[in-house]
């Protein structure tokens, strides 16, 4: 038996498995890991977070990040506003700082229930999307159907958004994971739809990687932005309202994203993850 500290967070209806490792150490298997995120046979989740022991010096606790077909995510906005907050029920102060794959992420409480993260900068190269040739991220050589011309962004994760008049006239399960595995994409990519509401508001509808259609995504609401003001369609901060709610997003003059919206907890307990993940029938 494995018995492990379990939580069930909720960043705008983005759901995440939290799995507290920094007391014993957790490796689960590709196999294991979809076997959780099964909503039938396991517990469902969006992406699964595994809290480890920080790296770096100045890092309250290290996150690790799956998606729920099981690779490996090396960002997640939603996520970080629901660790940021349990950290900083732990340790008693509203600011901490969170480890990832990506770099080192500050959160700060705002009041309200709010967290207020900054992301990171926005990278826009192509080679940091990354896509599969050169070329201005601001108009990559990607269309399927109804959509076309998406912008690339990577905030720690990667994403192209198409802009489009209505997102609720996109078939996302169809073109979705078209997009997602398209081959301009090496390493697949988040796939957003835009609609621009007004200079300082977006609808927003994604298509994640490895999770498929998700109520929010965090990280993708910071490449909507970013993707909206490059393109002189919004300012450089605004709502993106999404599925399960609205996120403040703001592109700083320095580069990074910071991003500010709500979290959930709605369950706290303990699993026994060998029962679990490999299951009895
Ligand atoms: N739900 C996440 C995004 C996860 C990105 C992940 N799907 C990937 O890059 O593989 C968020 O709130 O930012």
């Amino acid at each position: 038996m494995t018995i492990v500290p379990f939580l069930k967070m909720h960043g705008l209806g983005n759901d995440f498995v939290v799995l507290d490792a920094r007391k014993q150490k957790l490796d689960l298997t590709v196999k294991q890991r979809q076997r959780l995120a099964d909503r039938h046979m396991g517990v469902g989740f969006d992406q699964m977070v595994t809290l480890e022991n920080p790296v770096s010096a100045g890092a309250d606790v290290f996150m690790r990040l799956h998606n729920a077909d099981g690779s490996e995510a090396r960002a997640c906005g939603n996520a970080t506003r629901c660790i940021a907050a349990r950290i900083m029920g732990e340790k008693g102060h509203g600011n901490v700082v969170i480890e990832t794959v990506s770099g080192l992420l500050a959160a700060e409480a705002i009041g309200n229930g709010h967290i207020a993260v900054d992301m990171g900068p926005a990278h826009l190269d192509w080679q940091d999307i990354p896509v599969a040739a050169a070329c201005d991220t601001l108009h990559m050589p990607v269309a399927l159907g109804p959509v076309s011309d998406p912008v690339g962004v990577n905030v720690g994760s990667s994403h192209a958004v198409f802009f489009v008049d209505d997102v609720n006239a996109i078939d996302l399960p169809l073109i979705g994971p078209q997009l997602e595995n398209h081959s301009f994409f090496p390493n697949r990519a988040n796939i957003e739809f835009a609609q621009i509401i007004g200079p300082d508001r977006i609808r927003m509808r994604v298509w994640e990687r490895g999770a498929g259609i998700t109520l929010a995504c965090g990280s993708g609401a910071c490449g909507t932005l970013v993707a909206a003001a490059r393109r002189g369609l919004t300012s450089r901060k605004g709502e993106v309202i999404v599925d399960g709610g609205t996120l403040t997003i703001e592109w700083l003059e320095n580069g990074h994203v910071r991003m500010t919206g709500p979290w959930t907890l709605s369950y706290e307990g303990q699993i026994d993850l060998d029962a679990l993940v490999n299951g009895h029938g």
